[in-house]
Formats: structure tokens, C-alpha cells, sequence
């Protein structure tokens, strides 16, 4: 798996808010970064502008290869069952073993169960199997924790280890502690304007 997610010299402006500026991460195959910083820093903007969803007041982002992104929102049919719900996606992603996602994340015994009725951490965990399935190189991930009990904190981490050693890019927006392999850590703090 070969990838790069390059920022350079980026800053954001939200409203006439200039969060941040001269922060650069040169994102390459294996590497994850853990983002930190206090509520409102701009933790979710960066990764937005790393997604190419939000438009950097200055700097570039060039990247190479595909990318998911895990956020606070599920993109799952409320109405349907977990199962239905997942594989529409798994058709589009051209997924051909969802099984080792379902399992590792314990979703198996919830696929009869509509995504309205799933709770705060269930829903975590099929949002990090879409992202397992779409077999991707670059992880964006905006508090992938949140919601999730310790077991399935650790099992994710471990993910992420996998993922890294097999060249892929994480790069985690979290406020809480999280276990990644040899991570780089970008305080936001440090490029508030
Ligand atoms: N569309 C918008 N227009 C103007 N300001 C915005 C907009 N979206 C977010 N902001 C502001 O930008 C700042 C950064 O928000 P962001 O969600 O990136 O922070 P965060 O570090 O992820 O916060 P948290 O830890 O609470 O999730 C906040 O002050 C927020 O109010």
C-alpha cells in the first residue's frame, strides 16, 4: 500500500476566525499523527481540509491515494438493518470479505437490528467497518474513540497498528489518549493565530 497525504504551511479560517496557521504534516506510508487540542482549536477543521472538504485559507494538501474518513456522522440508512445498511456500501465499494470487519468489530450479532436502534458505540463501530471494507490507504479519523467501551478502544487500535505497518496513513483528531504506532503529535496549540 503506497500513499502520501502532504500539507504544507496550511492555515484555517472559519467565519472571520483565523484558527490556525503555518502548519505543515508530511503524511507518508506508515506514519500516523495524533491531532490534539483544546474544544474549538480546530481539530475537526484540519481534518476536514486534509479530506479536501473545507477550502484552506492558505497552503496546499496533495495527496495520493484513497481516503476514508470517519466523523460524528454515520452515513447509514436509519431505516434499514445494520446488514441492508452495510451492504449498499460494501456493493460500492466492491467489498469482497466484509465478514473480518463484522467480526472484529463484534458487529455480527447486531445485523438484524435497524441503525436507528443502535447505540452511540455500536454505531461508532460500523462506521470504522465501512472504513475497514473500503480497504483505503489514508485513515482520516475525527474522534474515532468517541462512544466506544475499553474493548473496542483496544481492538481499534490494534487496527490502526495493521493498517500502519501495511503502509497505510492514520491521522487521528482525538482529545483523549490513543495508542498508535510510533505516532507524531501535532498540538494544535502550537499554530493558533
Ligand atoms: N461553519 C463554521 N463557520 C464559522 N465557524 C465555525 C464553523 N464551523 C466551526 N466553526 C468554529 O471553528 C472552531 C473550530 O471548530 P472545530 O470543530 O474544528 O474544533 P475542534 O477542535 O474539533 O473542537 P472539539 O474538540 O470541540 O470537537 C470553533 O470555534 C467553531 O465554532
Amino acid at each position: 500500500m503506497q500513499a502520501h497525504l502532504v500539507a504544507t504551511d496550511i492555515a484555517c479560517r472559519r467565519g472571520d476566525r483565523l484558527l490556525f496557521r503555518g502548519l505543515s504534516l508530511p503524511g507518508r506510508s506508515g506514519d500516523a499523527y495524533h491531532i490534539t487540542g483544546a474544544n474549538g482549536i480546530g481539530k475537526s477543521s484540519l481534518i476536514r481540509i486534509l479530506a479536501g472538504l473545507l477550502r484552506p485559507f492558505a497552503g496546499t494538501v496533495e495527496r495520493e491515494g484513497a481516503m476514508g474518513l470517519v466523523d460524528d456522522r454515520l452515513a447509514l440508512d436509519a431505516n434499514h438493518s445494520l446488514g441492508d445498511a452495510l451492504a449498499f456500501w460494501q456493493k460500492l465499494d466492491g467489498c469482497t470479505n466484509p465478514g473480518r470487519a463484522l467480526e472484529v468489530l463484534q458487529l455480527l450479532p447486531l445485523m438484524d437490528v435497524p441503525v436507528r436502534y443502535l447505540s452511540t458505540g455500536q454505531k461508532k463501530r460500523a462506521a470504522l467497518a465501512r472504513l475497514l471494507n473500503r480497504r483505503c490507504p489514508i485513515w482520516l479519523l475525527d474522534e474515532p474513540l468517541n462512544g466506544l467501551d475499553a474493548d473496542a478502544q483496544k481492538a481499534f487500535e490494534t487496527l490502526i497498528a495493521l493498517h500502519c505497518s501495511g503502509g497505510g496513513i492514520a491521522i487521528v483528531a482525538s482529545h483523549q489518549p490513543i495508542a498508535l504506532p510510533s505516532p507524531r503529535t501535532i498540538d494544535l496549540a502550537g499554530y493558533a493565530a
